[in-house]
């Protein structure tokens, strides 16, 4: 156990500070303060030892440099044995046992401005070098990184009368490389964002025990933020799966975020139902009508306003999560009221830039596929072209392939998924699970455009498809054996647009 007599004080965040300040004045402690923190504690009747009297320095250039010196430093990092003791006595420095610092708020600055002179100033110098200081010397020192340590410091002394436990200081040093490894991480991406200096760092504040990992003998955790994303209700926590499956949701989302009411059902990440329709009802319907059996139990999607006539609709099947911009309060309180369902309402379409995936001994990243198929040049292949009622579908078709598992194939026929096929190991065998899941549910294929994900390297995809009564093809091209394709589609009087860009999912 280890009393605090003394005590260093140098934080950002102010308030919160009084519980502390009032145990340190219980126990006597002399309480070492730089300006801004000694002017906020001596406002609440108590009396600081400044630090420039301690290191006969003015705080110098700007406020850089008001800490860093040997009087602060020495105090600190002695180890409270005969020969470091000396030293100080010898040198005039006072033993500090204690560290509170707050840091500039760096990232916060780094979201408010792209002033490069007011995010410089915002890198804390003197504060990260006294929490790494009093971190190292934890035997003897304690240190409370940050504000949001403060309440656990007051508990720790609470709980022994002014003093700390080795195990308190050792947690508490713990948490302070928390605070400084993040914060120079954070730093470090700022400076590295132009870079091609290939590394990989990140600086996650914020974590959350899942339930369980994919299954229940797995754990989980999620490393990030969701608050500024999205408003959560229902008392239902989002699980490991449905996290995944919201990621792929939002993803595919984000497509038609500009478009007419589009509604998407999901699942196991792949959109088993999609429809744009110029209500939101109908293209719930429309989306269920996809695949109303693997629907139970699914994440659903809306890049429109929930309102009373379709929460009604939704209502009557079971789902786990359902996102949208909105509800109207009628379509709240009836989604509501039903238990074990999770409504988020999403504040952005945030797609991120860079995806990870971790596998072998380290960690994959990518940029995100962020090509749609808005932004394609669909070129037509076949003597036949396709009409623009085609070419909407095949654009709708398109942005649907792209979000489900390698391989493939998406038809679609007035705004509306039919059948999709996915996670197959052979195109055709794709094509062939699409066209049986549309024909299972009712749908007459009639007229209805296919998309690839990839190219084909048969023509028997499209054999299979126009059998079927599939009129035009959307597809990457690139196969040495394109011409075929090509051909099979000129003899049977569909259409084929290429558009150059793959999208493989695996
Ligand atoms: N330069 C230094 O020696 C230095 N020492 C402590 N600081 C920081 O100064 C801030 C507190 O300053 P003030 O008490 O003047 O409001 C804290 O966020 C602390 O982390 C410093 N500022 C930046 O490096």
């Amino acid at each position: 156990m280890k009393k605090i007599n003394s005590a260093l004080i140098s934080v950002y965040h102010k308030d919160g500070l009084e519980p502390i300040i009032e145990a340190f004045k219980k126990n006597n402690v002399t309480i070492y303060s730089t300006g801004g923190t000694q002017e906020f504690i001596e406002k609440l009747g108590v009396k600081v030892e400044r630090v420039e009297d301690l290191t006969s320095y003015p705080s110098i250039l700007d406020g850089r440099v008001k800490t860093l010196h040997p009087k602060v430093f020495g105090g600190i990092l002695a180890r409270r044995e005969e020969d470091h003791l000396g030293q100080l006595a010898e040198y005039d420095i006072p033993e500090i046992d204690c560290v509170i610092v707050d840091l500039y708020p760096f990232e916060e600055t780094v979201k408010s401005t792209n002033d490069e002179n007011t995010i410089i100033e915002k890198i804390d110098i003197g504060g990260i070098s006294l929490i790494r200081a009093a971190g190292k010397n934890y035997k003897d020192v304690v240190v409370v990184p940050s504000v949001e340590d403060y309440a656990y410091f007051v508990e720790c002394m609470e709980e022994h009368q002014g003093a700390t436990t080795l195990a308190q200081r050792k947690e508490l040093a713990r948490r302070s490389f928390k605070v400084s490894s993040n914060y120079d991480v954070a730093i470090f991406n700022y400076f590295d964002e132009e870079s091609d200096d290939i590394t990989f760092k990140q600086s996650i504040h914020q974590s959350q025990q899942l339930r369980y990992g994919e299954n229940p003998h797995q754990q989980g955790i999620y490393f990030g933020e969701l608050n500024n994303m999205f408003e959560k209700s229902g008392d239902k926590e989002l699980s490991y799966n449905n996290l995944v499956d919201v990621d792929a949701a939002v993803n595919l989302m984000a497509e038609f975020k500009d478009d007419a009411p589009t509604f998407a059902v999901l699942k196991h990440t792949n959109p088993c139902g999609v429809a744009t329709r110029p209500t939101i009802l109908e293209a719930w319907k429309g989306a269920l009508a996809g695949d109303p059996v693997s629907a139970f139990g699914g994440i659903l999607i809306s890049n429109t306003t929930v309102d009373l006539a379709t929460a009604e609709e939704i209502n009557k099947i079971f789902y786990e999560v359902l996102i949208a911009p909105d509800f109207t309060a009628e379509a709240r309180e009836l989604l509501s009221k039903k238990k074990k369902r999770i409504l988020l309402k999403i504040n952005e379409w945030h797609t991120h830039k860079k995806s990870f995936k971790s596998l072998l001994n380290g960690v994959i990243m990518q940029d995100t596929d962020m090509k749609s198929a808005e932004k394609l040049t669909f070129e037509t292949k076949t003597d036949k072209a396709p009409t623009e009622a085609q070419i909407k579908d095949l654009k709708f078709a398109n942005k649907c392939v792209k979000h489900l598992k390698s391989n493939t194939i998406v038809l679609a026929r007035d705004g509306q998924l039919l059948g999709m096929g996915c996670g197959q190991t052979s195109r055709v065998d794709a094509c062939r699970q699409a066209i049986a899941k549309a024909q299972n549910f009712g749908f007459d294929l009639e007229g209805s455009v296919m998309a690839s994900d990839a190219f084909f390297p048969f023509p028997d995809c499209v054999e299979i498809a126009s059998e079927a009564g599939i009129k035009a093809v959307v597809q990457p091209g690139g196969s040495i054996k394109d011409q075929l394709s090509i051909d099979e589609c000129n003899k049977r009087g569909v259409s084929m647009v290429f558009t150059g860009t793959r999208h493989f999912k695996h």
